[in-house]
């Protein structure tokens, strides 16, 4: 799925409206049809004491007062409220004229806002895609208003004052909403940690937008989904896949799937090289060798039988690269430490890997500190920083906007796949394009979700039938859905890594096309 800019959003109205022959009343129609099907689903009749709509002079506006005539005539009880303003669009003044008299308007006195009573929610249709500059004046009373009554909120497409594609000034307001209803597609301010406080949790609701638009629409930002089922209706449904790991042949052979080599662990870090190791097996690696300090032989070995093991001869970390002949791909870094002898294998690997690699950890943080090394990166290798690690392999960002163009540009300079972990896990290609993941939830928040991640793309990096970016974008979203699986027995606070590696079979299992 791809996410479009604020611009080319306009556009897709406009092209839908040509290709179904409608016109833009019809369209804000259907996304206030679209708004009251969310209300009857979230609040049940008599739950709601009243519903304030707040409405601008745009479109998203008038989205605002077509929803509130139409919750009205459903029997929810309803006022308006207008933002104060000499000019209105003209499909604004359509629904304006269309709303039943029985619901009470006022126009908003930004001097005089009156307390909103407890129990009230709120819809926020005051500025949608169309916002062109923060908000200042009444707009921005108004906003500070609704923010300070800590009511409630459903946004309308986008939380007030927040722009759609591009980062607002630190100080300007925007709408705290606790849930967003935006059209047709996410918008990119809505994958941003800096405006999860603005956007609550967001729905995306299908108003029938071209597709063909959508389809031939240029942009870096895209989305990796679980499979979706078709709008057309077939018999039975069929699975739209955006990635997918293929069916295993009848006659299939171990060689396939590939020979991995693993390098992990340092003494106290043992669990990483086991949590690694275990989702590289669960990945459906065809064989695994992990190669670990002397003193985690026995721990490797008892833990994981079934993969092979290459002790060091330093007790407590890696000193040595293995003869690399073997495997068909190399993972390194999960409880690696940064120890000299460490940092030479590391530069070793570099110099003379003829097979994907995946970096991770410590052995970014040695990249970072290190950054010469950078220019030893063999094309398409993967490296899966969080944001601190990331932050050391470039710069600092100024926010979450301008790390998004640091990662975009690391992983065109570098020609490699950068995996920037976190709730909506972005992954660079050297294209330039980025894919932000969809699965995973806050239960992964804890230690050892990372190596999980390492193991698995191990794994399907070393699938002889996956091309670079398709193994990476599937790991991604497998590592996120073994998540979702298994937080519904654990809940979030009860899911360790460790479930994560017990739920990628039947992760990938839901991901087989
Ligand atoms: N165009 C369409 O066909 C559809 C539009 N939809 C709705 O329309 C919205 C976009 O509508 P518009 O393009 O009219 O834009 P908005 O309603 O988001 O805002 C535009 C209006 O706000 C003013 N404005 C912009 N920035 C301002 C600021 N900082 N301070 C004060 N005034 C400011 C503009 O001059 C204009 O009057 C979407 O977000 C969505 O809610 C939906 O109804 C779906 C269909
Ligand atoms: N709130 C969240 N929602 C979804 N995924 C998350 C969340 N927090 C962390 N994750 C995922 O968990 C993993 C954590 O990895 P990392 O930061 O390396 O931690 P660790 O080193 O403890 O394993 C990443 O894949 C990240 O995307
Ligand atoms: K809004």
């Amino acid at each position: 799925m791809k996410i479009l800019s604020a611009a080319q959003t306009r556009d897709l109205d406009q092209a839908t409206m040509q290709e179904q022959g409608i016109t833009s009343v019809e369209l804000m129609e259907r996304a206030a049809q679209a708004l009251s099907a969310w209300f009857y689903e979230q609040y049940g009749y008599g739950e709601i004491p009243e519903i304030l709509l707040l409405c601008g002079p745009g479109n998203n506006g008038g989205d605002g007062l077509a929803l509130a005539r139409l919750l009205q005539e459903a029997n929810f009880r309803v006022r308006v409220a207008l933002l104060p303003a000499d000019k209105h669009s003209t499909d604004w003044q359509h629904n304006r004229q269309r709303l039943p008299r029985a619901v009470p308007v006022a126009v908003l006195d930004p001097a005089n806002l009156l307390p909103i009573t407890k129990g009230t929610v709120v819809v926020d249709a005051l500025f949608g895609t169309g916002l062109s500059r923060p908000l200042t004046g009444a707009a921005a009373a108004v906003v500070q208003w609704l923010n300070e009554a800590h009511a409630p909120v459903l946004a309308i497409d986008l939380p007030s004052g927040l722009f759609a594609d591009q980062p607002q000034p630190a100080d300007s307001p925007v709408v705290r909403a606790t849930h967003t209803v935006t059209f047709g597609l996410p918008k990119l301010a809505m994958l941003l940690p800096q405006n999860a406080a603005f956007v609550g949790e967001w729905t995306v609701e299908d108003i029938g937008l071209s597709t063909a638009f959508i389809e031939q629409a240029d942009t870096p930002w895209h989305l990796t989904r679980l499979p979706q089922e078709t709008t057309i209706i077939t018999n039975p449904p069929r699975l739209l896949y955006d990635v997918s790991l293929p069916r295993r042949d009848k006659f299939a052979y171990k060689n396939t799937f590939g020979h991995a080599l693993l390098l992990a662990g340092s003494q106290g870090k043992m669990g990483a090289a086991v949590l690694a190791a275990g989702a590289c097996l669960r990945g459906g690696v065809g064989l695994l060798t992990v190669a670990v300090p002397g003193g985690g032989y026995d721990i490797l070995q008892t833990t994981r039988p079934e993969a092979m093991c290459l002790p060091d001869k330093h007790a407590d970390y890696i000193t040595e690269l293995p003869d690399l002949a073997p495997y068909q791909a190399v993972g390194i870094g999960p409880g690696l430490g940064q120890d000299a002898a460490s940092l030479a294998v590391l530069r070793q690997l570099l110099r003379t890997a003829k097979v994907p690699l995946v970096l991770d950890a410590d052995a970014l943080n040695l990249l970072g500190s290190h950054r010469t090394l950078l220019k030893l990166l063999p094309p398409d290798t993967v490296l899966t920083p969080h944001v601190g690690e990331f932050a050391r392999l470039t710069e600092k960002a100024r926010d979450d906007y301008h790390r998004l163009e640091l990662l975009r540009t690391f992983a065109r300079e570098h020609r490699c796949i950068v995996v920037l972990k976190g709730a909506y896990t972005a992954v660079a290609d050297r294209d330039g394009q980025l894919y932000f993941n969809t699965t995973g939830n806050p239960g992964m928040a804890s230690g050892g979700s990372g190596d999980v991640l390492t193991g698995l793309l191990l794994a399907l990096r070393a699938d002889q039938r996956l091309a670079p970016l398709p193994a990476v974008r599937l790991a991604v979203l497998a590592h996120g859905h073994a998540a979702d699986l298994a937080v519904q027995t654990t809940g979030e606070a009860g899911l360790v890594a460790g479930d994560l590696v017990a739920h990628i079979g039947p992760a990938l299992r839901d991901l087989t096309a």
